[in-house]
């Protein structure tokens, strides 16, 4: 969603930075106002720019929607069918900590206030897969249509999900830090798109990959299916899982191939046994939510999740390729 106009925030409020690791959407270096990182009593949460009004409405609606199945699971302890389906949603979804308005080069910006997904992390790598064959929604002008049909076409076709952006540290490089935005996310093919995958996932030259970190992924990736399986309620057009893990842990997995350097890991003194590895995906960017229509009631989002299937899909060929390590 467009993250407001006009040039990067040059005073931002006391307490609070960009968000330095963004790795998609409008960001500060495309000259719009990006997600920002409070600092004190706020630390581990983002600020999210609502942007346009409409989308700010819709992606607030979710969240508070989620937080009112959180108070009744809370206050009923138990469940019906319908409120455990969305009570699976709470651990792939960032906690959401309400919508404050800040003071931003003098103008007054409602933001949305989440858990930092990549908090704590020492080399957080981070991609985002933007979900749906179609990202326009149903109040799409037909040029915005359009212009979302228009791009990342090959790998929404044969996937029907796109990459625009991530970020990874390379654990046999030293753990240097390698990014990539929108322009390599659109030359992406269907016969590339694993190539992206395999860099995000720290891959060996031969592309062997930790069977740790796909299976952790795999975890949270089938509870967002099964979710997008039943669901019937609501339609996510243009809406994103982001991936996250921790490099600086991958080498404690136990495998010397994927291992950064082995003296940082006995400088942090942790056992492989010791060190959980922090690995995360999350259902995010929720701007362009809708309630299903008349016409799509009872339902299945099916746009969504062919998206979803896929990604489970590419992951569970990942894990089954041979001599993959851990
Ligand atoms: N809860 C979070 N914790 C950490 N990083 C986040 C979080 N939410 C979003 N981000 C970062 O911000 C980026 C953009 O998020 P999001 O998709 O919600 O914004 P957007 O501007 O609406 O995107 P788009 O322009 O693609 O619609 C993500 O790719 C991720 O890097
Ligand atoms: O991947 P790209 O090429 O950067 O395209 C952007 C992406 O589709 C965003 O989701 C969209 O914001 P919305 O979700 O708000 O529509 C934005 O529209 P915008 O330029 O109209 O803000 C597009 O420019």
């Amino acid at each position: 969603m467009s993250q407001g106009d006009g040039p990067a925030p040059s005073n931002l409020p006391a307490g609070v930075s960009l968000l330095e690791n963004q790795v998609a959407g409008h960001t500060a270096a495309q000259g719009c106002l990006g997600l920002l990182k409070p600092t004190g009593d706020d630390a581990g949460t983002v600020l999210k720019p609502t942007g346009k009004v409409q989308c700010g409405i819709r992606e607030i609606a979710f969240y508070e929607r989620l937080e009112e199945v959180r108070r009744r699971h809370r206050e009923a302890g138990e469940d019906t069918e319908e409120e455990a389906l969305w009570t699976a949603l709470f651990r792939v979804v960032p906690q959401y900590y309400g919508h404050p308005k800040l003071t931003v080069d003098g103008r007054e910006v409602e933001f949305i206030q989440l858990e930092d997904l990549t908090a704590g992390l020492e080399w957080p790598c981070i991609m985002d897969v933007k979900i749906g064959r179609r990202t326009w929604d149903p109040l799409a002008t037909p040029e915005k249509r359009r212009a979302e049909e228009g791009k990342y076409k090959a790998c929404r076709q044969r996937y029907g999900l796109c990459i625009p952006g991530f970020q990874f540290y390379a654990v046999r490089k030293g753990g240097a830090l390698v990014r990539h935005g929108k322009d390599y996310g659109k030359r992406l093919t269907e016969d590339n798109i694993r190539d992206a995958f395999l860099l995000y996932l720290n891959a060996t030259e031969d592309g062997r990959l930790s069977r740790t970190l796909l299976e952790r992924f795999l975890a949270d990736l089938r509870i967002i299916r099964d979710w997008a399986r039943k669901q019937t309620t609501f339609r996510l057009y243009s809406s994103s899982v982001l991936l996250v893990y921790d490099a600086a842990q991958l080498g404690q997995c136990g495998d010397s191939a994927l291992q950064r350097n082995t003296s940082l890991n006995a400088s942090n003194g942790q056992t492989a046994a010791a060190a959980p590895l922090a690995v995360k995906a999350r259902m995010i960017d929720f701007a362009h939510a809708f309630p299903a229509d008349a016409s799509e009631a009872g339902t299945v989002d099916d746009n969504y999740l062919q998206g979803v299937e896929s990604l489970v899909g590419l992951f569970e060929q990942f894990l089954a390729a041979e001599g993959n390590v851990d």
